[in-house]
């Protein structure tokens, strides 16, 4: 896809036709999946479903028998996973990634050290306009009282904050978040899902949850895979309504609601 296909069909990410197999396993079985730049979305399906494959794909950890990822208009399938986060794609795992014994700040300036690759890592003092980035994200992630406080010290819903703060440093258009409120209350759940929309107006967002309360918060639309098929897709009545989603997956949840 050209720079000008990009703009026709207004996609940062572009998958088209995706299979992916591990041993004669097919996790992902022709699969096509794309985002709008400052567009939210929300990966959902079981367990196995093949969401994380999908993250993983894109991100060149794993490769595609078949198929295309296209971000910014370009076929990035074979491009190696050390050069992926350059070209600002970012993804935050489920596993804790601060560092408990520093501050805030210097996780973020840690952070947007590293988005410079190994020779900007070694470089002693930031760039202006790089401890400008760090002093807004975190106001961003709502951190800036407790900016000088060693991140041990933080609620387990602030260091998420501190760890889409981490993201955010290196300031990708894209960022994929896996199960950013696991674990959270349900009032910094609401939070979350507030933050994420703010840094929808100047990122692209996919969001892999089953939390159907943020899910409901978040407001946007939905991809939901099965074994490794893209199910279906479309706003949350639309997902929530549509049969097969029902009885694979939604169907599940309210049969464990009334156990
Ligand atoms: N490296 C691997 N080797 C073999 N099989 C794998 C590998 N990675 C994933 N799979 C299989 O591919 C399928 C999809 O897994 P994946 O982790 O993408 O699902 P998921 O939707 O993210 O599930 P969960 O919600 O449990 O994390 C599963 O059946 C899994 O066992």
């Amino acid at each position: 896809m050209t720079d000008l296909m990009q703009k026709q069909t207004g996609a940062l990410l572009e998958i088209r036709g995706l299979t992916v197999s591990f041993d004669g396993f097919v996790a992902l079985n022709d699969v096509n999946f794309s985002v709008k730049p400052g567009e939210v979305r929300i990966l959902m399906g079981p367990n196995g479903a093949g969401k994380s494959t999908l993250m993983d794909t894109v991100i060149g950890k794993v490769r595609a028998d078949q198929g295309q990822i296209f971000f910014q208009g370009k076929d990035i399938s074979k491009t190696p996973e050390y050069r992926i986060t350059g070209l600002g794609i970012c993804r935050k795992f489920q596993t804790p990634g601060v560092l408990e014994n520093l501050s805030v700040k210097e996780n973020l300036e840690l952070a947007a050290r590293k988005s410079k690759g190994f020779w900007g890592s070694l470089k002693t003092r930031l760039a202006k306009e790089e401890t400008d980035r760090v002093s807004d994200v975190v106001k961003k992630v709502r951190l800036e009282e407790k900016a000088d406080m060693q991140a041990r010290h933080l609620a387990h819903g602030e260091k998420q904050w501190l760890e889409i703060g981490m993201v955010l440093a290196a300031n990708p258009p894209l960022i994929m978040l896996d199960e950013p409120t696991a674990g959270m209350t349900v009032q910094e759940t609401a939070l979350t899902a507030q933050l994420i929309q703010e840094l929808a107006k100047e990122h692209t967002i996919i969001v892999i949850d089953h939390d159907m309360t943020f899910i409901e918060l978040l407001q946007a639309d939905v991809s939901v895979l099965h074994m490794g098929k893209m199910l279906c897709e479309g706003n949350l009545d639309t997902v929530r309504n549509n049969e097969e989603v029902q009885s694979v997956y939604l169907g599940r949840h309210k049969e464990e609601a009334h156990a």
